[in-house]
């Protein structure tokens, strides 16, 4: 019996997602073939698509891209946290799953699509950036079956052994986030998205970055962690830095700007460069819409220590696109006082006053809290709540404030 049968769009509620997203319990989900084979699914150079009868809220698909090591992860915790519930692998699947799972959010990592192994690109002599070492079709094919109430049988790929793992099932959640190297690569994956974001992450702070957790936390040695950055960077350099031109948003991570020569890396300058004209996506701004504004806003009511705290905003242009741009210098000493900053800042999508500190209080312990990384990474993680917001209630013909998760 398909539970969802007689599921009608008036209420926003998909007992689909929910079911599927606890695992996919065959019994309570009706699986419709996409092929003439019974109980199969149409193949995918090993992995298969479904067709789940009842999907009524099909899934608005965000893309965030990002070189390794760049804070993808952190920002996935902090955007899953935006719509409550915790994000775990799939119940009973592979250990190894890259996949997190929540409520409403379903995160894959864009590594799965690999399609040489370790040991295959070592023989071909191909880096995991380069395209000839992913099945783009194989994304293509898959996303756009996700983004049509299909699940499917996507491959893993192990970090652990190196190797292709068994497929696990995806199934159609209300939010489907592929985040990894190449979201925005390959023009038909990009054209399936609702929303992306790039995490642009300038060479001194991915050192300085890639350091503390690849020799602190996994004992590489400083030659290794310098090499491996070497020999990514031409294939970066081509195939993954150049997908921000097509980012809706882009939080850009440069090393501070007060304190002259800083070398150090530990305080970060932010910017949150937002594409004007982004259907469901109103850029933030401070102050006063569409003006130039520079502001400091250490004193009376935001204590600041040495180096202290810079925010300015714009207008500006990025690849030919009209944008407009944040950015924070500096680090925050007290996280309740970001209330101050977060009281000069509209369109933020909050629910109430205070979100934005209180999801960064929340998370103080994230890499990134006390800065701008922090910052806006949960600023976009209210944004995309907002957006998914927007495009449910235009499906149902209903007023966004009908739809709010
Ligand atoms: N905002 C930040 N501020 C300071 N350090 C950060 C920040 N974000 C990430 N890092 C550092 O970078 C490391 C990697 O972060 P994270 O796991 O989120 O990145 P990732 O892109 O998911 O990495 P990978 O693709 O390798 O799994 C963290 O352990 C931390 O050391
Ligand atoms: O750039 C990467 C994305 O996270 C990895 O380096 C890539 O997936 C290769 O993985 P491994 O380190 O297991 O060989």
């Amino acid at each position: 019996m398909a539970i969802c049968s007689a599921h009608t769009t008036t209420s926003l509620r998909s007992p689909c997602t929910t079911v599927s997203n606890a695992g996919l319990r065959q019994k309570q989900v009706i699986f419709v073939t996409s092929n003439r084979r019974s109980g199969g699914g149409r193949r995918h150079g090993g992995a298969r698509s479904f067709q789940v009868s009842c999907s009524v809220d099909k899934p608005v698909v965000i893309g965030l891209a990002a070189d390794s090591g760049c804070g993808k992860s952190t920002f996935m915790r902090r955007l899953t946290s935006v719509f409550g519930g915790a994000a775990e692998p799939p119940k009973g699947g592979n250990p190894d799953s890259n996949t997190l799972i929540s409520d409403t959010t379903t995160v894959i990592c864009l590594d799965d699509y690999h399609s040489l192994d370790r040991n295959g690109r070592k023989e071909k002599g191909v880096t995991a950036l380069d395209p000839r070492a992913n099945n783009f079709d194989l994304m293509y094919e898959q996303v756009k079956a996700i983004k049509e109430g299909q699940a499917v049988e996507k491959p893993i790929y192990n970090h652990v052994t190196g190797l292709l793992d068994p497929p696990e099932l995806i199934a159609p959640p209300k939010i489907f986030v592929i985040e990894g190297l190449h979201p925005m690569f390959d023009e038909r994956v990009r054209d399936l998205l609702d929303f992306s974001i790039y995490l642009d992450i300038s060479d001194e702070v991915k050192f300085a970055w890639k350091i503390q957790r690849d020799m602190a936390e996994r004992g590489h040695s400083l030659e290794s962690i310098k090499a491996s950055i070497e020999a990514r960077k031409p294939d970066f350099d081509a195939f993954i830095d150049p997908q921000k031109q097509y980012a809706d948003a882009v939080i850009e991570v440069l090393p501070t700007q007060l304190i002259p020569d800083d070398n150090e890396g530990k305080v970060l300058r932010v910017k949150l460069i937002m594409k004007e004209g982004v259907k469901n996506f109103n850029p933030v701004y401070l102050f006063d819409e569409g003006s130039t504004i520079s502001w400091v806003p250490c004193g009376r009511k935001l204590t600041c220590s040495y180096p202290g705290i810079k925010f300015s905003y714009g207008p500006d242009t990025y690849f030919g696109n009209e944008v407009s741009v944040l950015e924070m210098d500096g680090q925050f000493d007290r996280l309740d006082e970001l209330i101050y900053v977060e009281s000069h800042l509209s369109n933020l999508s909050t629910k109430f006053y205070g979100e934005v500190t209180q999801q960064m209080l929340k998370h103080a312990d994230f890499p990134g809290s006390n800065n701008g990384t922090g910052l806006f990474q949960t600023i976009i993680g209210l944004k995309i709540r907002d957006l998914y917001e927007q495009i449910v209630a235009e499906r149902a013909g209903v007023p966004a404030e009908a739809a709010k998760v």
